[in-house]
């Protein structure tokens, strides 16, 4: 059967006005971070200090280099992979394959870099193509998100995400209708959710340390840092690639602008936001407060991989003995639910340990401005609203058993407090 409109799944982020308005908000957000980094006063609340005419967001040569970007990426993607591992089970009953090899591709884009780099390839021009690569990002999230909603038009209706399929068309453009949208097997959300935009995150960190590095003599300690944490996130990410098959983002949302954008253009250019606020505003810090920033990131990361791998080994073999002797309760559905360990000191451990992280990428760049805590910040909105919508599925999966968690285990993500 073809694919249902006016599904009853209730509306999520305000329905079709909260839709349209965040259609418009993300990208005009990320257009602001961009303008409002570079300007003196770097005022995260206020106008922007200029707005862009079309010759500066409009470029051939930005346009090129993202399409070779991309196409890099593909071809990386269809490189054999060390492993090929499953998907969650579908409606259907099937299960999707996915090719485990982000890391690879990680490491062979950062050998090509080098090697592009050793012939006289200039990454410190890349600071300067910000603006019109996010234009050029922005553009391809919108063509390609309706590109997904068309290819939704002719899915099976077995093939559609329980959300975004309301019959209002911007809120299904927003949220996305198809699941897991591919042609043969590639698949684009999987593609998308982490290669593309984490590795371009960290190379344009690097093009930013590279071009304070030629402007100040050297790169900041600052600057050493906010690269060196991101780094470690975006690698332990792609490392751990196969997490993110058991995510809402690949198992319950469609791929639609949401995902897109976020993917494509939010993750790199609002992410260096960091590293893109200490070019133009160099921080000092001594060494002493550097320790203490490195020890804070390094809780944060503790406990994010801690609470992540005890959960990714509980649900793949539940008596591994790494996991064996914590306490459990059963629920109707035959798994079960940690209540000791990381998950039995609050209800999502993991978004503890990244909020903590994302404190520790802002404080390097001092305390004189607000605008390098705004990933701080919208990331903790971010997890408060994904850490609701983790709880509905979770209530809609466990029933009564979920109720048990909540009451052994009160809080939320701050112990005490949320
Ligand atoms: N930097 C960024 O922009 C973002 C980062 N993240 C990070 O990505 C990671 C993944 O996050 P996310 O996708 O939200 O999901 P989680 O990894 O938090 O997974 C939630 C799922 O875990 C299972 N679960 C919950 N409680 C328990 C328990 N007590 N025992 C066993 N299983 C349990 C449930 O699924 P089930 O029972 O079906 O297994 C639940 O749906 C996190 O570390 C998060 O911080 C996420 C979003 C954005
Ligand atoms: C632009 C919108 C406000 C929302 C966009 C959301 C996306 C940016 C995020 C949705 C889920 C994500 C995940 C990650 C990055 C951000 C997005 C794509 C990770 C890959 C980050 C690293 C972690 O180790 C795993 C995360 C999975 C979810």
């Amino acid at each position: 059967t073809m694919a249902p409109q006016g599904s009853q799944a209730p509306l999520e982020f305000g329905g079709p006005l909260g839709a349209a308005a965040l259609l418009l908000l993300l990208p005009a957000t990320m257009f602001h971070l961009l303008l409002v980094a570079r300007s003196g006063p770097a005022r995260l609340l206020g106008p922007p200090p200029y707005l862009p005419g079309p010759e500066e967001l409009w470029s051939p040569r930005a346009l090129l280099l993202w399409l070779t970007w991309l196409s890099l990426q593909v071809a990386l993607y269809l490189l054999p992979a060390r492993k090929v591992a499953e998907g969650q089970e579908l409606k259907d009953k099937s299960r999707l394959c996915y090719p485990i090899n982000g890391f690879q591709a990680l490491v062979l884009t950062a050998l090509l870099v080098g090697l592009g780099v050793s012939v006289g390839l200039p990454l410190r021009a890349l600071p300067e193509m910000l603006l019109p690569l996010a234009f050029v990002a922005t553009l391809t999230a919108f063509i390609f998100s309706l590109f997904l909603y068309m290819k939704a038009l002719v899915a099976p209706a077995s093939a559609l995400a329980p959300g975004g399929n309301s019959g209002n068309p911007i809120y299904d453009f927003f949220l996305g209708r198809e699941l897991n949208p591919r042609i043969y097997s590639f698949d684009f959300k999987y593609f998308c959710e982490l290669r593309p935009g984490l590795i371009s995150w960290v190379l344009i960190n690097l093009a930013l340390l590279a071009q304070e590095a030629e402007l100040r003599g050297s790169p900041s300690l600052a600057m050493w840092l906010v690269n060196g944490f991101q780094l470690l996130y975006v690698g332990d990410a792609l490392w751990h690639e196969e997490a993110v098959l058991t995510t809402m983002d690949i198992t319950h949302d469609g791929f639609g602008f949401m995902l897109a954008f976020g993917d494509l253009a939010w993750v790199p250019f609002t992410y260096s936001l960091q590293a893109q606020f200490l070019l133009y505003h160099p921080q000092s810090l001594g060494l002493p407060m550097a320790s203490v920033i490195c020890l804070i990131n390094a809780i944060g990361y503790y406990i994010f991989r801690g609470a992540n791998s005890q959960k990714n080994t509980f649900r793949k073999n539940p008596s591994d003995p790494r996991v064996a002797g914590l306490e459990t309760i059963p629920t109707a559905t035959g798994r079960k639910l940690l209540v000791s360990g990381w998950w039995g000191m609050v209800r999502h451990p993991n978004y503890l340990g990244d909020l903590i992280m994302a404190l520790a990428w802002s404080l390097p760049c001092g305390v004189s401005h607000l605008l390098p805590y705004f990933y701080l910040l919208y990331f903790t909105a971010l997890l408060v609203h994904r850490e609701a919508r983790d709880e509905q599925q979770c209530l809609q999966k466990y029933g009564l058993a979920w109720h048990e968690y909540c009451q052994r285990v009160p809080y939320r993500i701050v112990p005490y407090i949320y």
